[in-house]
């Protein structure tokens, strides 16, 4: 296993442990957009011809450093990916290995009216308290059968779970063990840092296999490792119901031209 996500729970665990020591955390609920805005705002991208994209204000990852960026660059970036046409803005709040904020979360959500997804390594219900978003990220290979208890715990508190899987064995124990209803296909190998965006490709017809035998649909999301308009439209044929985006937008130097070209991507596709 690579050993940055070692480090990076090693340097989570320290968060949580100082959010107990804290003397007075504040205990956050309401104020949310839930899962029906997400899939209205998908639906009615898809409906005019354009790919529905949720946009990463990532300062860094593990292996690169994108830009600083602080809480005031945080609400212009997320503007100019609003004003673009993303359909909600991802917001990196892991300080340490992303260099992100919850201060640039909280200056995203005053800046624009898009739901809000909270990317970081939630391990601990104490953390739900630290700020608001619409969406927040579990990721399944991190949380094994702790996974259902904070999913429900996040729709206690008003947050919408995306759950995260990058392979068959995680995907099948969320579908047939928890009650995700927006599913994240994260194409980067967390254990590796390999990214392969065939991922995607390869986990989407199990999804949509057991949609159709239970009856009730996933939401999926394509994550990491989409850089050009064919990388897009080849999720999208996919069958992704929207993708995330934080590198290839983040790292361009026109934020909302780069982010409007992804939206565009299927724009005169002849399929
Ligand atoms: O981005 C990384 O290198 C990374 C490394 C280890 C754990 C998570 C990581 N990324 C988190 C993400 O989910 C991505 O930021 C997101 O999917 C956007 O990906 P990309 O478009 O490839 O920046």
């Amino acid at each position: 296993m690579h050993s940055a996500i070692h480090e990076i729970i090693n340097s989570t665990e320290k968060r949580v442990k100082a959010l107990y020591e804290a003397e007075d955390h504040p205990i956050l609920k309401g104020d949310t957009q839930g899962i029906e805005k997400i899939i209205e705002a998908i639906h009615s991208k898809k409906d005019s011809g354009k790919v529905p994209i949720i946009a990463e204000v990532k300062p860094a990852s593990p292996s690169m450093k994108i830009m600083d960026i602080s809480p005031e660059e945080a609400g212009k970036i997320a503007m100019d990916m609003e004003n673009a046409g993303a359909i909600a803005i991802s917001v990196l709040t892991e300080p340490e290995f992303f260099e992100g904020s919850i201060d640039n979360l909280k200056a995203v959500r005053e800046a624009i009216s898009l739901p809000v997804l909270r990317k970081d390594f939630i391990i601990d219900k104490v953390q739900f308290d630290e700020v608001r978003s619409d969406l927040i990220l579990l990721i399944a290979g991190l949380l094994g059968e702790k996974l259902e208890e904070l999913i429900e715990y996040a729709r206690s508190k008003e947050f919408e779970p995306l759950v995260e899987v990058h392979n068959k064995e995680e995907l099948t124990y969320v579908l047939e063990n928890s009650s995700a209803k927006i599913v994240g296909i994260n194409n980067r190998d967390l254990t590796t840092l390999e990214v392969d965006i065939a991922t995607t490709e390869e986990l989407i017809p199990i999804i949509k296999k057991y949609d159709r035998r239970t009856g009730e649909e996933h939401l999926v999301i394509s994550e990491s490792g989409v850089h050009t308009p064919e990388d897009a439209r080849r999720m999208m044929r996919a069958g992704a119901d929207a993708i995330l985006i934080g590198t290839s937008i983040v790292k361009d130097e026109d934020i909302y031209r780069k982010t409007k070209e992804l939206v565009d991507a299927l724009d005169n596709t002849i399929e």
